[in-house]
């Protein structure tokens, strides 16, 4: 699955298995995730992907197997520990989750305030500015999130992780319910975040075209195990009836 082996492994998952009573959601996952690589995971809704990012962010414990985030075995650290690796994680989640009783300059600052206390306001002014221009938006930030559209809010969900300059970022599910028009903005800038923030990230969507313009590489998920993984040509050139199936039930539209 992975091109340029020379570079640092940043999440390592061996032989990660998971259950709820007798139902098998994780039944033995492999997984390499290679610093600055953005790796999409599909799967069928139920199929586990939700229970995998809650894995490696250390918020479920795996029943067996390694998990290794930024060469720390996630379910083996202190409380202390997985804090400060929580910090390097950037979650962008599918209702962008921002307070809506708090302008966008607010949502911004909150976990700016709460990390890194030692900032003063103009600081922070600075950082808040800074990454509204990244993701587009300098004229919401006197903004109520109610004032603002569906993309607009995913914009400003994803600035809100990137204020504190994440290593990883996990994004569930970034278009959805999104319009073509806004999801291609949305994926553009899960594509800048890359290279602009060196982040590695595992996209978890449902959506090919999301897929195919955002990651380097593509796992599917079934029956508790990755089915298919490498490159979007590879794994939908294949003759695998899955990944077919996949396929044909998606609309792709090229970048
Ligand atoms: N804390 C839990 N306790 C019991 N069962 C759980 C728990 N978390 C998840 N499950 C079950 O694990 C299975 C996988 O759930 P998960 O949320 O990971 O699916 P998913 O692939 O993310 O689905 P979707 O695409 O619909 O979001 C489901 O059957 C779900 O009911």
């Amino acid at each position: 699955m992975i091109k340029n082996d020379s570079k640092p492994t940043v999440i390592s998952i061996k032989n990660l298995k998971k259950s709820f009573g007798s139902l098998k959601v994780l039944d033995g996952v492999n997984l390499n995730i290679k610093l600055g690589e953005n790796l999409a995971v599909l799967g069928k809704s139920g199929s586990g992907k939700s229970v995998l990012i809650k894995i490696i962010s250390g918020l479920l414990k795996p029943d067996a197997g390694t998990v290794e985030v930024l060469g720390l075995e996630v379910d083996k650290i202190s409380t202390k520990e997985l804090r400060t690796l929580r910090s390097k994680i950037g979650f962008s989640f599918q209702n962008s989750a921002l307070y809506d009783s708090m302008t966008v300059r607010e949502n911004l600052a909150f976990p700016l305030i709460r990390n890194k206390t030692d900032l003063s306001k103009s600081e922070i002014q600075h950082a808040i500015e800074e990454v509204l221009n990244q993701v587009g938006l300098p004229q919401t930030i006197s903004q109520m999130p109610s004032e603002l559209s569906g993309g607009q809010r995913k914009r400003i969900g994803i600035a809100r992780t990137l204020i504190l300059k994440p290593e990883i970022m996990l994004y569930d599910e970034p278009t959805a319910g999104l319009d073509p028009i806004t999801s291609s903005e949305i994926n553009s800038l899960i594509k800048k975040v890359q290279t602009q923030y060196k982040t590695s990230s595992i996209i978890i969507t449902h959506d090919l075209t999301c897929a195919k313009n955002t990651a380097d590489n593509v796992a599917i998920l079934v029956n508790g195990k990755f089915l298919q993984s490498g490159s979007f040509e590879e794994v939908f050139k294949s003759e695998n009836e899955i990944a077919q199936s996949f396929y044909e039930y998606n609309f792709i539209n090229e970048k």
